[in-house]
């Protein structure tokens, strides 16, 4: 599991951003609700923020939805313990299934998310990912099936077509993109981390694993992840969120430490100090062409805090209930 290094000064930049504004998340749907002043406790139900989607057909995805809203939200989610992230290995494009651990962590994931409308998912094409966002669509409040789109050959689109509409309606397309996977570790994959430090020296491998530029032996910079990760998400996701569609992205440390470098504007020296626990849900709102950050929800009727990691949402969490004594 990836392990805080966020700088003092980052930490508190972080940490000072407000909890989740779910109001105006809400309110853009025409979801009527109360807000209890602790805890900001949102007593909408999810049938509300759901039934508050219109469902319509569109453009090149089967069970497309358009919203009344010119809001969407956009949730990142990096996979669960993998079985590698548990015995300390480079893991990067080899396609390794969760721990029990890792289940465990998109399930809460997935209860932490369970009340934000989902039309669209988009997930790497590596399994860590695509059990991660499953599980957590498990516990999802709409019950919405998720299927994946099998569109690599005409055959296989056709032979997974569904023929009833309102079957299609109560599904979500899964989008698998190749283009999301974790960076490519090159020859450090399979390596164990804490070994491989010892071998080349700790800052040598700390500039491998979180540096902007330098690539590792053979493997992908961040800056290269980016370019794939970024320029899919721009050409593909983006306007999927234009269009009123609220998208959540399961993938890996990397490909999303370089998709939030990109939504939050961080430099390329901002982000080496940014690394993302597993099964920590982060949403943001896409409105009027800008992305907002709103937080990690902290549980599917209240509201959240801005952490990109456990420890930081469970000392936000502290300090939210401090203030409120
Ligand atoms: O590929 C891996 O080993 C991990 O998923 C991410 O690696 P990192 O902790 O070095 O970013």
């Amino acid at each position: 599991m990836a392990t805080t290094t966020m700088s003092h000064q980052a930490i508190g930049s972080i940490v000072s951003h407000r909890p989740f504004k779910a109001s105006l998340f809400l309110e853009s749907l025409n979801v009527p609700m109360k807000f209890s002043p602790k805890r900001f406790k949102i007593e909408a139900t999810a049938s509300q923020v759901i039934d508050n989607t219109v469902l319509s057909p569109s453009k090149n995805k089967p069970f497309e939805s358009k919203k009344r809203s010119n809001e969407a939200a956009l949730i990142l989610i990096r996979h669960g313990e993998s079985l590698w992230n548990e015995k300390n290995l480079f893991t990067g494009c080899v396609d390794v299934p969760l721990t029990q651990k890792g289940v465990g962590e998109a399930i809460e994931a997935g209860k932490k998310i369970s009340n934000i409308p989902v039309d669209l998912i988009f997930t790497s094409s590596l399994i860590r990912a695509q059990m991660t966002a499953m599980l957590a669509m498990t516990q999802h409040r709409r019950k919405k099936v998720p299927i994946i789109l099998h569109n690599e050959s005409v055959k296989a689109k056709t032979w997974s077509h569904v023929f009833s509409e309102e079957t299609r309606k109560q599904s979500i397309p899964v989008i698998v993109a190749w283009q999301l996977n974790e960076r490519m570790y090159g020859e450090l994959q399979g390596l164990n981390k804490k070994e491989t430090a010892e071998r080349y020296g700790t800052e040598q491998v700390h500039e491998w694993r979180r540096s902007y530029e330098i690539p590792p032996p053979k493997g992908e910079s961040l800056e290269m992840c980016a370019e794939r990760a970024v320029a899919y998400f721009e050409d593909n996701i983006k306007p999927e969120l234009a269009s009123g569609n609220n998208v959540m992205i399961a993938a890996h440390g990397n490909s999303l430490r370089s998709i939030i470098m990109y939504l939050d504007d961080l430099t390329s020296q901002e982000v080496t100090s940014l690394d993302l626990s597993t099964g920590i849900p982060l949403l943001y709102i896409f409105k009027d062409g800008k992305f907002m950050k709103r937080g990690s929800p902290v549980g599917p009727t209240e509201a959240g805090v801005y952490a990109y990691t456990k420890r930081l949402a469970q000392y936000r969490e502290k300090l939210d209930e401090a203030s409120l004594n």
